[in-house]
């Protein structure tokens, strides 16, 4: 359960009343997530989620984490939006932390993923790509080489704690990864951590995004190589190809992909397998002693790594011939 901050109940009703939302009939933690504390709030006009943002979200990235929500529900794509105080102002203070109400979304996040979830996430998440086309607002990626080198940096010392020799594969990898990054693809707004439990269900239809608060300026497909080591392993560690190619082929039936994106899904899988090591690594060895919270498992991304790490090209896990004919032979 992430509540890294409590909140009493008089801080909340003095902070409820610069709001039109009527009386607060509840308010209670969320058993879920990992890196802010946020509250369902039951008021007079129905549920809302309150949050109050903690260590990895800098105050001066709100403004555009709360522009894109707000772009983004403009355009259709179905995602909390702020809610505003009575003086129009939705990004405020409580109990010494930056804090905003955002609207509720129905669904559920689906705790046994299937096949079709990964051809609805293909969809939504390539629908969000192109949304953001005319969104003018920029945030560069903090986490992403440069950044990783920085947590590295703070956690090599004690990784060989987590699991023998982990940190000259970090090291290693971090190497190859520099000499091997891509360079120069189509890029834009990103999400940049769409986990399953980051994207609801009703049924089978896909019914909403949240938690754009890793959001940054990145290539596109590297969202791409983000959910592929999100969604399409199974709990034993295996791959999955049935559901990265569902996931691809359906991300490609709303923005196609290029050869140029595709031949560098194996290298971004890699670092996107290290950037979520790297920051469960971190959490793993420094979580706050008495936080409501449960820090996630690096080693399951150490698997993830070790199988990209494997692959010997495209065709061996996610395409065949015929997928890579669609996108031609052409660059970016
Ligand atoms: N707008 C929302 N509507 C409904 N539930 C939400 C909303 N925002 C967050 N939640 C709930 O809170 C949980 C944690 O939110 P999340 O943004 O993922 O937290 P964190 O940023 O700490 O990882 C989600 O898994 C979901 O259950
Ligand atoms: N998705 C990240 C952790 C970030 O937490 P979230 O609750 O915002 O998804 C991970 O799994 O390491």
């Amino acid at each position: 359960m992430a509540v890294y901050t409590e909140v009493t109940d008089e801080d909340l009703s003095t902070f409820a009343a610069q709001y039109d939302l009527g009386a607060v009939l509840s308010c209670k933690g969320i058993a879920e997530g990992v890196e802010n504390s946020n509250f369902l709030l039951v008021t007079e006009r129905g549920p809302y989620i309150l949050t109050l943002y903690e260590k990895r979200t800098r105050k001066e990235d709100l403004p555009f984490f709360l522009g894109l929500m707000e772009h983004l529900a403009d355009k259709g794509i179905a995602c909390p939006l702020p809610v505003p105080g009575r003086d129009g102002v939705a990004l405020r203070e409580l109990c010494g932390r930056p804090a905003v109400i955002v609207t509720f979304l129905a669904g559920m996040w689906p705790r046994r993923i299937m096949p079709q979830h990964c051809a609805r996430l293909g969809e939504a998440l390539a629908r969000l790509h192109l949304a953001v086309g005319d969104f003018r607002m920029e945030r560069p990626n903090a986490l992403a080489l440069p950044g990783w080198k920085e947590l590295f940096a703070k956690s090599a010392d004690r990784a060989d704690e987590v699991a023998p020799g982990l940190r000259a594969t970090l090291e290693a990898e971090l190497t190859a990864l520099e000499a091997n990054w891509p360079v120069g693809l189509p890029a834009g707004v990103i999400h940049a951590d769409l986990f399953p439990d980051n994207v609801f269900f009703r049924g089978d239809s896909l019914s909403g995004l949240i938690d754009f608060y890793f959001a940054c300026n990145d290539f596109f497909v590297y969202d791409v190589a983000i959910c592929i080591n999100a969604w399409c392993f199974e709990i034993d560690g295996s791959f999955n190809a049935t559901k990265a190619r569902l996931l691809l082929s359906n991300y490609r039936k709303v923005r196609p992909l290029s050869r140029g994106e595709l031949d560098s899904l194996p290298w971004l899988c890699r670092g996107s397998a290290v950037r979520f090591l790297l920051t469960r690594l971190y959490d793993w060895l420094n979580h706050p002693p008495g936080a409501f919270v449960r820090p996630k498992d690096p080693l399951e991304y150490l698997r993830k790594l070790r199988f990209h790490q494997s692959v010997r090209g495209l065709g061996d896990y996610f395409l065949d011939d015929s997928d890579l004919a669609e996108s031609g032979t052409g660059g970016q």
